[in-house]
């Protein structure tokens, strides 16, 4: 199955995420503002998939600049600036920095041990979570919902929380999955629900606003969510729309569970509070498929994420384990 993201010769190439399900296609970005442009417009999306399109950022500084590092660092700080809330963009800039003293040829090298590296990681992660929802759930044909695209769109394969779909699916233990729409950008209705079309899976798309009342009349046995942030204490910063899931989920006493790699854990900051929201232009709220649904110049509230507190997650699974570790 074509990666997400992957670097085409003298250019990165990534399927155009702001136009599906409507139209397949993919962009070439042979400059760094084509790639902040694309980042900056979900074009390309999901914190494991930034951290590749960070990575092969400054590869493609280091071809364009060749040898002038002062040049590619400048790039490097612009690309990771981009997005503030996913840790996994600036993680993957820096990955590719390190070998930059060595020449564009090895930052792509490892730009590209990048990208082999997080499907293998997707998958082990996404197993484990799914083996952990099986133990809690029963080993039964499951219901689960999902916000957001955590899926191959949001990675460089694979996927996160959809990736426990797959697996569970494999198994034979997915009655079906229902999807958060997930306003304003509808990653939902338009990626996640594209991804399970085309892989056969059963889903039903729901309004945001329906989540709690469906985990509230016991339509849900488990809810699995990707991340951008994780905060050495557990805190998780996710898309808007988490947080109340996570509420609805503990007052129902229905499993939570997050699938991230752990590239997307950052030590650094101690709990969720530290974790910097991206805000996002009103023009998303106030305006639907390019019609003004809103009074001209409403004043708007538009977070990208939230921040879900470790105390409402069942658990966090990663490639290496459960975490917080220990
Ligand atoms: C597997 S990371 C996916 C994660 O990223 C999404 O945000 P965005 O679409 O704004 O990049 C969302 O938070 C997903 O859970």
């Amino acid at each position: 199955m074509r990666r997400t993201i992957n670097w085409a010769g003298d250019a990165i190439e990534i399927i155009d995420q702001r136009a599906l399900p409507g139209v397949y296609r993919t962009l070439r970005l042979s400059t760094i503002d084509e790639l902040i442009d694309a980042i900056r417009t979900l074009a390309v999306r999901g914190a494991p998939a930034l951290g590749a399109a960070g990575a092969l950022g400054v590869a493609l500084s280091a071809l364009i600049h060749d040898g002038d590092e002062n040049a590619v660092r400048a790039d490097a700080k612009r690309i990771a600036d981009a997005r503030p809330t996913a840790v996994n963009l600036s993680w993957g800039v820096r990955r590719a920095l390190a070998f930059l003293p060595d020449g564009h040829e090895l930052v792509l090298a490892g730009a590209m041990a990048l990208l082999d590296e997080d499907e293998r990681v997707n998958r082990k992660a996404s197993e484990r979570a799914a083996e952990f929802v099986l133990d809690r759930c029963g080993r039964r044909p499951l219901r689960l919902l999902t916000h957001c695209n955590a899926g191959r769109l949001a990675t460089v394969g694979w996927g996160t929380a959809l990736g426990v779909v797959w697996h569970l699916r494999a198994a034979g233990h997915l009655d079906h999955v229902f999807a958060d729409e997930t306003r304003p950008l509808l990653q939902g209705a338009r990626l996640t629900a594209w991804e399970l079309a085309e892989a056969g899976v059963p889903y039903r798309l729901l309004p945001d606003s329906a989540a709690a009342s469906a985990i509230a009349r016991d339509l849900v046995d488990c809810v699995v969510v990707g991340a951008d942030r994780i905060a050495a204490n557990g805190d998780v910063a996710n898309k808007v729309g988490t947080y109340p899931l996570a509420l609805a989920a503990a007052r129902h006493r229905v499993p939570f569970v997050v699938v991230a790699p752990m590239s997307t854990v950052d030590p650094e900051i101690p709990d969720g509070g530290g974790i910097v929201i991206e805000e996002r232009p009103a023009g998303e709220v106030t305006e639907f498929a390019g019609h003004r649904v809103a009074p001209a110049n409403a004043a708007v509230f538009n977070p990208a994420f939230d921040v879900t507190p470790a105390e409402l997650i069942t658990a966090i699974v990663t490639e290496e384990g459960f975490y917080p570790f220990g």
